[in-house]
């Protein structure tokens, strides 16, 4: 039986299937979008011309560092595809991501993309949203009112802490994450708006209508979630 690593690798090898030479390419963040700007690497140094736009610092400096040229949006105001990851994956391929802290950067250039792309394992599809705690970036002197605030909701929620024990992490903004537990998310497009709303949250990790195609590797094979595919 395949590991988990073993089918995020293969879902991020499906993914090459739909880069052409000359795009614009997205680069996700997270271990399944790692594997894929790996591969994407490869193909840059075997000849491959390609651009990336980069989620993250750390998928900016993996790009770089694998030959792949990283520009900004002054460059290039779009992506032809992104190719990211998700922490959750339900029906009308609603996501939550964010689970790596890198979700305000990964829906600007999801937002800027042709083509959004998940990759994921199929331990990732759920058929509604909320048992990943959902994480909410927002501005640090807000914290103790949107925390208040999404409790008074009926949502409690944990400032993330760096994994090196260094204290709270800290987005690529300068931001907290939030990481919320609204238990399940009955209906995320209220939830969404609930949180666009809250001054002081800076974006929130529900991605909604964004995914085109969702690449699920599982034990048998990959499947092609579109937002009309049955869960
Ligand atoms: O902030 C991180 C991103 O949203 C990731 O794409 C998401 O957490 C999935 O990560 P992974 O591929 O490591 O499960």
């Amino acid at each position: 039986m395949p590991t988990q690593d073993e089918l995020k690798l293969l879902a991020a090898k499906r993914a090459l299937d739909f880069i052409q030479p000359g795009m614009v390419v997205g680069l996700g963040s997270g271990s399944t979008a790692t594997l894929f700007i790996k591969l994407l690497g490869e193909k840059v140094q075997q000849g491959l011309k390609i651009r990336g736009i980069a989620s993250s610092e750390d998928s900016a400096k993996l790009g770089a560092s694998l030959g792949i040229p990283v520009v900004g949006f002054t460059e290039a105001t779009e992506t032809d595809v992104t190719v990211d990851g998700a922490d959750e994956v339900a029906p009308g391929l609603a996501l939550i991501k964010g689970g790596g802290g890198k979700l305000l950067r990964e829906k600007i250039v999801a937002s800027a993309s042709k083509k959004f792309i998940i990759v994921a394992d199929s331990s990732k599809v759920v058929k509604k949203l909320g048992k990943f705690k959902l994480p909410i970036e927002v501005i640090p002197m807000a914290e103790p009112l949107v925390s208040e605030r999404l409790r008074a909701l009926g949502y409690p929620s944990s400032i993330r802490q760096a994994k090196d024990g260094s204290g709270n992490y800290i987005t690529d903004e300068g931001n907290l994450i939030l990481d919320c537990d609204p238990t399940q998310i009955d209906d995320p497009t209220a939830l969404a708006a609930q949180l666009d709303t809250m001054v002081g949250v800076v974006e929130h990790g529900l991605f909604l209508g964004m995914a085109d195609l969702v690449l699920v590797a599982g034990e048998d094979a990959i499947t092609e979630y579109t937002p009309e595919t049955k869960f």
